[in-house]
């Protein structure tokens, strides 16, 4: 599994200035996407993904970011990674996560996007088809740190002569945390990447990043929908509710529901934390479209008031006898583009 090749001398990665006890520093984030001709990120703008967003983390601490689909989770991350610029700065490592290049030498971001591509006629999300090895891929990167590649190999179960397009979907997955996690980072930041991955694997990489955090003192923020084997993982969470604003973020142990779950030596923390959250949106959002279907429902219009009802003539007497004794139709399309009585010839 390991392989003998020319360790390179890594280049000194490019030093970040005295930053502070946070991580993550995200203050009053109002974010949108751009769907329209007009600018993205505007301030007060209903169809905004995040709104009036705080977020601190202190460095090397590992947090979970619980969230109901749609709530905006993997906007935040690619926020924080770097990939949207935002009217309101956001800190990572006390820089510009948007302007500040450096950043790029001690932030890891792994989605579930890595190793697909875009094909013409065939869509997004097609699994990545090189004919390549494992160990070629930025072989640079790898050469530089060859004991951590190959401790992260040994716990990944990757052969690095493994042809990347011989690969399952799982062990693609494998090969993307590889690559993502040799350099050592200073702030990672995860969007449910253990998906694909087996039972085994993930516990062993859940296990390796807590080393990260309490030995390097790396600071994680992982999304994800899948709470096994999480419960005594975090160090802190931040719950995003479905409206984009932060629904509760702080330490574990400051957590009412969590103080209560450990002392009744609950088998499934995390997952009832999650649960007891995001039920309540559910429960929420369940009225209030009730409640919607309800108003609609009173509402009602006449059929005949939509489209193609009376605009189209409909209320208008339909027939009328023409002084030949034909019968001249009316309220028609027919008869409003100026052919009415046509029908006559036809009698
Ligand atoms: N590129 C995009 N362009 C426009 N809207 C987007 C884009 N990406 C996400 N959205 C919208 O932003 C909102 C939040 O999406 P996001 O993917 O951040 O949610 P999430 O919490 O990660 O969801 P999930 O748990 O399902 O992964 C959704 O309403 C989504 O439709």
């Amino acid at each position: 599994m390991t392989l003998q090749q020319p360790k390179i001398t890594p280049k000194p990665l490019p030093s970040i200035a005295e930053y502070g006890p946070h991580a993550i520093e995200v203050q009053d984030l109002t974010f949108g996407y751009n769907t329209s001709a007009s600018s993205s990120m505007v301030k007060e703008n209903s169809s905004n993904v995040l709104h009036n967003l705080n977020l601190t983390l202190p460095t090397g601490s590992r947090c979970l970011l619980i969230g109901a689909n749609g709530s905006g989770k993997s906007t935040l991350l690619r926020i924080l990674a770097g990939r949207h610029l935002t009217q309101q700065p956001v800190k990572v490592l006390g820089l510009n996560s948007f302007r500040d290049t450096k950043l790029n030498f001690h932030r890891a971001y792994l989605d579930c996007d890595w190793g697909m591509t875009s094909i013409a006629f065939v869509g997004a999300s097609v699994p990545m088809m090189a004919d390549i090895p494992v160990h070629k891929m930025m072989e640079r990167l790898q050469n530089s740190y060859p004991e951590r590649r190959d401790e992260l190999a040994m716990m990944l179960g990757i052969d690095l002569n493994w042809r990347m397009h011989q690969l399952s979907d799982g062990q693609r997955r494998r090969v993307q945390i590889l690559l993502g996690l040799v350099r050592p980072f200073k702030i990672l930041l995860l969007d449910e990447i253990t998906t694909s991955l087996d039972v085994c694997v993930r516990q062993d990489l859940l296990k390796w990043l807590v080393k990260e955090s309490d030995e390097r003192g790396a600071t994680i923020l992982y999304a994800t929908h899948i709470f096994d084997g999480l419960d005594d993982w975090a160090s802190h969470l931040f719950y995003l509710t479905n409206k984009g604003t932060c629904g509760w973020q702080g330490k574990m142990e400051d957590l009412e529901v969590y103080k209560e779950l450990k002392a009744n030596n609950h088998p499934a923390k995390m997952l009832s934390i999650a649960e007891h959250w995001l039920r309540k949106e559910l429960e929420e959002s369940r009225a209030k479209n009730e409640y919607e279907k309800a108003q609609y429902a009173g509402m009602e219009l006449d059929p005949t008031d939509r489209q193609g009802g009376y605009a189209s003539g409909r209320n208008i007497p339909m027939e009328e006898t023409t002084t030949t004794g034909g019968v001249k139709r009316q309220g028609r399309l027919s008869d409003l583009m100026g052919n009415a009585g046509k029908m006559d010839s036809h009698r």
